[in-house]
Formats: structure tokens, C-alpha cells, sequence
């Protein structure tokens, strides 16, 4: 039996066309939700990704900044750049592109984000909003996750969740909002001792490693449902996940392809994050 391909592409594409018309609603009343990304130095990954962000936010009717500066940029400018989007009425969302140069305390930036403004949700009160069940923006990448798992029906209640990874960004939230939804996580990582020995009794595992094929079929459950959230290159160059796919396509009951997993569902939850600080400003006044 081979295993149910968990369409991100497809899944963001609904998302996307439903946040549409709520753009087309805001239209109405003279708003155009504002993303501003701000992109240091010239990684060439970190442009791909950006530019993906732009033509989507373009594509749903909504107003894209792409703010570029080179790897030399200092830490004090790029602060007055983010106080300056915060100041900014036309901005409802601040995206500020990781990783950055060495010399940046990204720390520091993340807290200059005005936390009504943090679309990523990476700022700490959005982290703390996030853990104690409140209303925050969520982490794109883990929030996509969790709409995939919604998509498919996979009910997260009483299963057990391994999550591969601990950043801020991917595994640690993307584990809290497992157990949100009422699954027993467990969290692995470099210092785990016998990994396989951990995913092979998940039932939902969760890869956010960043090492190409770094699954085979002996690391899963057989049942299992696989999310790779891995952006990897492969021998060849070949854009790959954390998972070998083929390997594991008869063991696992759901997967997700790289691309077209998470990465579409990623970039929809940026665009659903901002839509909605533009739709709160209409009902709060500052
Ligand atoms: N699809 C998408 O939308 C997105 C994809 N990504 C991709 O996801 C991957 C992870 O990203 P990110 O979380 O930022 O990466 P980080 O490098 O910050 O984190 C990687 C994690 O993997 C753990 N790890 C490393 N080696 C091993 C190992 N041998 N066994 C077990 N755990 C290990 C690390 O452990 P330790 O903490 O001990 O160092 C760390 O917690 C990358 O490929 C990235 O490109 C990222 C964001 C969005
Ligand atoms: N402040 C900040 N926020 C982020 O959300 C953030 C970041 N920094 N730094 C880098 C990571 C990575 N990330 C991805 C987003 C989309 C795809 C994506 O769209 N992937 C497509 C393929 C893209 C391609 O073809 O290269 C897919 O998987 O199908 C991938 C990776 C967001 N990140
Ligand atoms: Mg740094």
C-alpha cells in the first residue's frame, strides 16, 4: 500500500483563494492588507523564498514591500528601518528575513517588531500568547502544518507526535501546538541518544532537521503519518526534504512531498497572518 500524498500546493491554493475575497472585502472599505519584507545581504535561497512571498501577496490583492539592503547593513539601521514599518499605517505585517548576518543580534531585531505587526509570531510575546492558548499570531511554518493535519482529518488527540528539531522557527512550536490538540509530543535532536528508537513508535512524526534524506523507511511507524518540513538540496541539486520519500512511501499511511508540502502551506499562513492584523486594525483604535 502506498501512502496518501498530503497536497500542500493544493491546500494552500484553497487557503489563498479564500483569503482573497476577504481582501477584496477589506478593499471595500479602502484597505489593502501591507507585508513588508526586509531582506539583509544576498543569500540566494532567502531571495527565492521572498520572492515567492511578493508575487503571492501580489497575486491575492495585497501590497507587497520588498526592503533590500546589503550584507554590510548595521544592526542600528536596520532597528530605525523596522521603527519606521512600525509607524507605518499601510504596514500590518513586518517579515524580517532569518537567517541574518553575523554582526545582527536577531534577537534584538525580533523584539523591535511591534508585536501587532509580527506575522511570522516569532517576537516572545507572540511566543508566550502562542504557549498559554491565547489569541497570537501563529508560526507560519507550524500553523501550516497543523491545517495540513486538519485538511487530511488527522485528528492529533491522543496520538503520539515526535517532532525532529528544536528551533524557535519550526520544531518547538510546531510541538506546542501538537499538544494544543491534545497530542503526547515528544521532541528529539541532535543530542538524542538512538533516534529511530523514538520515531518508530510515532504516530505523527514531524522532520525539521534540514539534512537531506535523512529518514529512511527504519526510522517510521508503519501507519505513521510523516510530515517533512526539510528544505534540503540532494546530490544532484534537486530540492529534497529531510525524508527519503520513496523509501518510506510504502511504510507511512500519509506524507508530504518536498516541494509542495509545507513550504505553499507556509507562505499561505504569512498571508492569512497579515490579512488579519489588517482586518484587527478596522476594530481596534490605537
Ligand atoms: N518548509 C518550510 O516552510 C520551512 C522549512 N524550513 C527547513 O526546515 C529545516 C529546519 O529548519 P530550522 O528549524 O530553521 O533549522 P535549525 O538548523 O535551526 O534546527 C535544526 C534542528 O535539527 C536538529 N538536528 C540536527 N541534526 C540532528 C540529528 N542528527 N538528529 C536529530 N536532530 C538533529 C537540531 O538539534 P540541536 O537543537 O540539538 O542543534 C535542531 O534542533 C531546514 O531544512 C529548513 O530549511 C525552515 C523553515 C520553513
Ligand atoms: N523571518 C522568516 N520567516 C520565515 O518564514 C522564513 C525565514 N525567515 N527564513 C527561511 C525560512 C524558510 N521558509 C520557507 C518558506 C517557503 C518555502 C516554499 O515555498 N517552498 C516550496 C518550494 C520553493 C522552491 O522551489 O525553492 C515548496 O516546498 O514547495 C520554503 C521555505 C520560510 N522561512
Ligand atoms: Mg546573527
Amino acid at each position: 500500500m502506498s501512502a496518501t500524498l498530503i497536497d500542500g500546493k493544493a491546500t494552500s491554493q484553497k487557503i489563498k483563494s479564500q483569503i482573497a475575497v476577504r481582501v477584496e472585502q477589506l478593499a471595500q472599505q479602502g484597505i489593502v492588507p501591507g507585508l513588508a519584507v526586509v531582506l539583509i545581504g544576498d543569500n540566494p535561497a532567502s531571495h527565492t523564498y521572498v520572492k515567492n512571498k511578493k508575487k503571492t501577496c501580489e497575486a491575492l490583492g495585497m501590497r507587497s514591500d520588498l526592503l533590500e539592503f546589503p550584507e554590510s547593513f548595521g544592526e542600528g539601521e536596520l532597528l530605525e528601518v523596522i521603527s519606521n514599518l512600525n509607524n507605518d499605517p499601510e504596514i500590518h505585517g513586518i517579515l524580517v528575513q532569518l537567517p541574518l548576518p553575523g554582526h545582527i543580534d536577531e534577537f534584538k531585531v525580533i523584539l523591535a517588531i511591534d508585536p501587532d505587526k509580527d506575522v511570522d509570531g516569532f517576537h516572545p510575546v507572540s511566543v508566550g500568547n502562542m504557549m498559554i492558548g491565547r489569541e497570537a499570531f501563529l508560526p507560519c511554518t507550524p500553523h501550516g502544518i497543523m491545517k495540513l493535519l486538519e485538511e487530511y482529518h488527522i485528528d492529533p488527540a491522543g496520538k503520539h507526535a515526535v517532532v525532529i528539531g528544536r528551533s524557535n522557527i519550526v520544531g518547538k512550536p510546531a510541538g506546542q501546538l501538537l499538544l494544543q490538540r491534545d497530542a503526547t509530543v515528544t521532541y528529539c535532536h541532535s543530542r538524542t541518544v538512538d533516534l529511530a528508537e523514538y520515531t518508530r513508535k510515532a504516530d505523527i512524526l514531524i522532520s525539521a532537521v534540514g539534512r537531506a534524506k535523512f529518514l529512511g523507511k527504519e526510522y517510521i511507524k508503519p501507519g505513521a503519518v510523516v510530515i517533512d518540513v526539510g528544505m534540503n538540496r540532494d546530490e544532484n541539486g534537486k530540492l529534497c526534504g529531510d525524508v527519503d520519500f520513496e523509501d518510506v512511501l510504502d511504510t507511512a499511511s500519509h506524507i508530504t512531498p518536498v516541494p509542495g508540502g509545507v513550504g505553499p502551506m507556509t507562505i499561505a499562513m504569512l498571508m492569512e497572518n497579515t490579512l488579519l492584523s489588517a482586518e484587527r486594525g478596522l476594530t481596534e483604535t490605537k
